[in-house]
């Protein structure tokens, strides 16, 4: 089979940052767009609109003095309007060479936002591209509003690719600008396009406001685009644009005939720093990157998966650089126990393994979350055996807090038989034990993990009503693994899971 090569554009930094309430920096826009076209390799990043800000004029800077030293440059794009002579200058003050220049590519558009006949704004069109190419820039021409456009307008749509295509442009990008094409209208009407116009390059560009980005794109592709527009964890305005890590995952998977740049194994890295960048969370349910989709909750898929992987499907974790994790609550069969054990490296007696079972079952009853870290307390409490080598204890502390002073952090630790006591200051009362704990720890020449997440909960229901439920995500020594403290003082319940942090350590 002829494999037919897509190129993929990230469009995060423009169309990902017009999700409310996201704003990126400069810096961290130059780290986003070097990570995506040197790690994840996609084609071209979109970067910006032009006329935006100061802050974001220097961003593009900032990417075009790196893109141009690393010979990328013409992967770089910026999005610009048809206003004379304005964007231009915008452009030639950023350093970026790729327009991608905002047109009407509907009539309800043209006529009412810009108040043009299709002649004017066709005249105004091939004046900003002439003075473009005189200015030694590429242009991609967007068509915005084309959906409704091929839907009410059609006639328009088609006047203005046969006047587009005697123009000097590299490409025609097609945004289904509010997310209301169906998957049928995505095939019919780009492969419309495509046999028409065998000349033009046709990127589609897909919203998610039906949840229908991922299957319009596969249309779209299968139709003959030429390329897809996406953006990491499906940032954009409204509801987003087509998921960069879904989209991938699907082309890979079911569509053999497609061939890409990207680096697969890089999509979860990128995900997690644009999770921590744009301040937006990526819901624990979200394919490919989120927390949740490669735990197996209920015990017969648990049992399955050791018996010839019955319960595993193409989507395997470890293609993304992550891992299969099995769930502890009242869903949790033997398996998910004896799973979670041996990554403890602990083995019990089948009779045992009942028994904790047991016990798991009765705390996911109670509504009340138990980590893989929690096992060893469990043995520990139920059988009455030392499965806990309880080498550090948290023995006394005073914590402070008071307006317009540090919050500071007395403790008193022992570390097997030793004792140990420190003072710290700190953002906030948990900061400061943290500080205090780190002193200690580098008197032992020891380091403590690095904590990636701190989520905190009231659980609900059953007896644990008026408690607060801190659960800590550490990092240390390429293991990530979370502890879980439980008490009616929030900054307790996290020193809870901090000490179970500290005897988790080898
Ligand atoms: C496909 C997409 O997602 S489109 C997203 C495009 N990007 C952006 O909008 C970036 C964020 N926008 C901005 O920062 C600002 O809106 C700016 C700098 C672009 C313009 O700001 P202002 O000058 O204050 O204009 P304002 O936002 O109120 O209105 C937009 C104007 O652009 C006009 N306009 C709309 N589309 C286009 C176009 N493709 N080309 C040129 N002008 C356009 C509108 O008709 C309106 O003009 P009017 O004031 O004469 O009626």
């Amino acid at each position: 089979m002829k494999r037919r090569y897509i190129e993929i554009m990230d469009t995060t930094l423009r169309d990902g940052e017009q999700t409310s309430g996201v704003s990126f920096s400069a810096s961290e826009k130059l780290a986003l767009a070097q990570l995506l076209l040197t790690e994840v390799k996609v084609d071209r990043v979109e970067v910006a609109s032009a006329r935006v800000s100061a802050g974001e004029l220097e961003a593009v800077q900032q990417i075009t003095a790196w893109a141009s030293q690393a010979g990328l440059l013409d992967k770089v794009e910026v999005l610009t309007f048809v206003d004379g002579q304005a964007s231009l200058d915008w452009m030639q003050a950023s350093g970026a060479k790729v327009m991608n220049l905002l047109t009407k590519g509907s009539l309800n558009h043209l006529t009412h936002q810009l108040k043009k006949t299709p002649e004017e704004h066709f005249a105004d069109i091939q004046q900003v591209i002439l003075q473009a190419q005189q200015s030694g820039l590429q242009v991609n021409v967007y068509l915005e509003d084309w959906s409704n456009g091929m839907r009410n307008s059609p006639d328009y749509v088609l006047q203005y690719l046969d006047f587009l295509q005697t123009q000097p442009i590299r490409r025609v990008l097609l945004p289904d600008t509010l997310g209301v094409m169906t998957p049928s209208e995505s095939y019919s009407f780009i492969s419309q396009l495509v046999n028409r116009y065998p000349n033009l390059h046709f990127d589609f560009h897909a919203h998610n406001d039906y949840d229908l980005s991922i299957a319009n794109v596969m249309e779209a592709i299968r139709a003959g685009a030429h390329g897809i527009h996406l953006t990491v964890n499906g940032l954009g305005e409204r509801a987003g644009n087509a998921p960069m890590a879904s989209a991938i995952a699907v082309l890979r998977d079911f569509m053999p005939e497609v061939k890409m740049g990207v680096v697969e194994k890089s999509l979860y890295q990128v995900s997690k720093i644009v999770e921590t960048f744009s301040g937006l969370r990526i819901p624990d349910n979200k394919p490919v990157v989120g927390d949740n989709v490669f735990t197996q909750t209920a015990g017969i898929h648990a049992d399955g998966d050791k018996k010839n992987n019955l319960y595993f499907n193409a989507l395997l974790p470890e293609r993304f650089g992550r891992k299969r994790s099995y769930a502890l609550g009242k869903m949790s069969g033997k398996a998910n126990i004896e799973n979670n054990l041996r990554e403890l490296g602990i083995l019990l007696s089948e009779g045992d393994l009942k028994k904790v079972t047991q016990r798991v079952i009765e705390l996911g009853d109670q509504k009340e979350a138990v980590t893989r870290e929690d096992l060893p307390y469990i043995i520990s409490d139920i059988l009455n055996t030392n499965a806990i080598a309880s080498r550090v204890e948290v023995l006394n502390y005073v914590l402070t807090h008071s307006k317009d002073l540090k919050p500071s952090a007395t403790l008193r630790v022992r570390i097997d038989t030793e004792l140990f006591e420190e003072n710290a200051q700190g953002d906030g009362q948990y900061d400061a034990f943290m500080n205090a704990l780190k002193k200690i720890y580098s008197k032992k020449k020891l380091t403590l993990p690095e904590l990636t997440d701190y989520a905190v909960r009231i659980p609900t229901g059953g007896r644990t009503d008026a408690l607060c439920e801190t659960i800590i995500t550490w990092k240390h020594k390429n293991r990530e693994f979370k502890t879980r403290g439980l008490d009616s003082d929030q900054t307790v319940s996290a020193i809870k899971a901090t000490q179970k942090m500290l005897n988790t350590l080898d």
